[in-house]
């Protein structure tokens, strides 16, 4: 069942417990963005460990209100895991656009560029090894869900190096990042339907891999 949910920033409630975020600031995402910005300010509020799934698991919600930075749409730093942890991602309100890579032994070549739009009611998987940016492209906030294996950390070193992902969503389309060496012809999936909490705990465990 998804979570009562009510927003008051920096704070939410969830089920009725109240969390203040941490908050990722415009300067933050400044070396991954595609324009040159001197803009500051709050970017997303990223509140962890939200509700009790597994003690192997933690679960988080990121609020992204919706802003324009230069011709970007607003996005999460992005990262890679520091293992073969995969992540699944639930859209509680409004809409997403995941970009998700896979290196092909260096930052700058890849063997795997996935675009996914998905909205509220809907489910996205990163498998193992990929890369991921979320962005909000719309004019609403966007709040996602996601689960996690407690064990995994977070790499942005790499995005940072080549300032972004493979592409950058912009108010005039898909713009390449000329960084990258070799990316191979974007591919578009579908999301799932559902609800992160609606899944098995069986499937659920599988993010923890080796235990
Ligand atoms: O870590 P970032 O690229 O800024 O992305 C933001 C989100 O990433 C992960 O999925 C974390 O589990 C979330 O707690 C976090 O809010």
């Amino acid at each position: 069942m998804r979570p009562m949910l009510e927003i008051d920033l920096p704070y939410i409630l969830v089920d009725g417990r109240r969390f203040r975020g941490d908050v990722r600031r415009i300067e933050d995402l400044r070396p991954v963005l595609m324009d040159n910005l001197s803009e500051e300010g709050d970017a997303y509020y990223m509140f962890r460990d939200v509700r009790p799934v597994h003690e192997t698991l933690r679960y988080d919600i990121t609020v992204m209100p919706a802003r324009i930075l230069g011709r970007e749409f607003i996005k999460t730093m992005g990262h890679y895991h520091d293992g073969p942890y995969p992540e699944i991602y639930g859209i509680l309100r409004g809409e997403a656009i995941f970009i998700l890579q896979k290196r092909a032994g260096r930052d700058e070549v890849l063997d795997d560029l996935v675009l996914i739009r998905a909205k509220e009611g809907e489910i996205v998987r990163i498998p193992p090894y990929y890369g991921h940016v979320t962005v909000n492209p719309s004019k609403s906030m966007l709040v996602l869900e996601n689960i996690i294996c407690r064990k995994c950390r977070s790499d942005y070193e790499p995005y940072i190096r080549m300032r972004g992902s493979a592409i950058y969503v912009t108010v005039d389309g898909i713009v390449r990042n000329n960084r990258y060496l070799y990316v191979p012809k974007l591919r578009e999936e579908k999301p799932d339907k559902g609800e992160i909490f609606s899944l098995d705990l069986k499937d659920l465990l599988k993010l923890c891999p080796y235990q």
